[in-house]
């Protein structure tokens, strides 16, 4: 099945201008030996994320790069949830850093999120990953996967991306941006996402 196929000796694009994903997209990937480029380097535009669900947000960066290159695509759309905020900032993460001028403030964005989070006791927070495999005919298929824990400010931790460092996962003593990378990996929201996409590899 084409599936498997692409773990198994494919090329791949994986379809994400974000270093940080590049990189643990591309650890996740290594123990299958693929040849992989990133949208970013092959100067693939950012396509918009017109989507409100991770998976369909994917969806379009998988699809856009696999049609771009006539090769398959792996996107992952990804966010921090904070249920004090009913979800926020999910699907709009990014958003969240986003600078007037471009770029993005991470710093900031956790402090905004802390800042609106504070009044509230219930501290309970999560990442989720959707990543989506896509082929140049427009086939996909999507993988979901979550970690739990709770939310810290100020941040800990000069590890990982994003919001890792605000992040504390169920029963850790360390951040996301505390902890190696190995030791993300072992239950980070994008491994259990790619746990599925392996298990369903294997299974088709
Ligand atoms: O602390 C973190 N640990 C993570 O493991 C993680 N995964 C995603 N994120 C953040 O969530 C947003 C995703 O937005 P997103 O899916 O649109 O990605 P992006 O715009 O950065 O790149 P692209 O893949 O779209 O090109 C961005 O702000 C990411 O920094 C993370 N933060
Ligand atoms: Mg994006």
């Amino acid at each position: 099945m084409a599936l498997a196929r692409v773990l198994q000796r494919g090329r791949l694009v994986i379809a994400t201008h974000n270093e940080g994903k590049r990189r643990e997209v591309a650890e996740l990937l290594a123990p299958f030996g693929m040849e992989v480029v990133a949208a970013g380097a092959l100067g693939l535009p950012v396509p918009e994320e017109t989507e409100d669900s991770f998976l369909g947000n994917a969806r379009i960066k998988a699809l856009a790069a696999a049609r771009a290159t006539g090769l398959p695509a792996l996107a992952d759309d990804s966010g921090f949830s904070v249920a004090a905020l009913g979800g926020d900032p999910g699907v709009r993460t990014a958003d969240w850093a986003e600078l007037p001028g471009g770029g993005r403030d991470y710093a900031m964005a956790m402090a905004k999120v802390a800042a609106l989070a504070a009044p509230f006791p219930d501290r309970h927070a999560w990442f989720s990953c959707a990543l989506v495999l896509a082929w140049p005919d427009g086939h996909s298929e999507g993988f979901l996967g979550e970690v739990h824990g709770t939310w810290v400010h100020p941040p800990r931790g000069e590890r990982g991306f994003g919001y890792d460092p605000m992040f504390l996962p169920e029963g850790g003593a360390e951040t996301f941006g505390e902890m190696e990378p190995a030791a993300k990996h072992a239950i980070s929201h994008r491994a259990r996402a790619f746990a599925l996409l392996r298990e369903a590899c294997l299974t088709a």
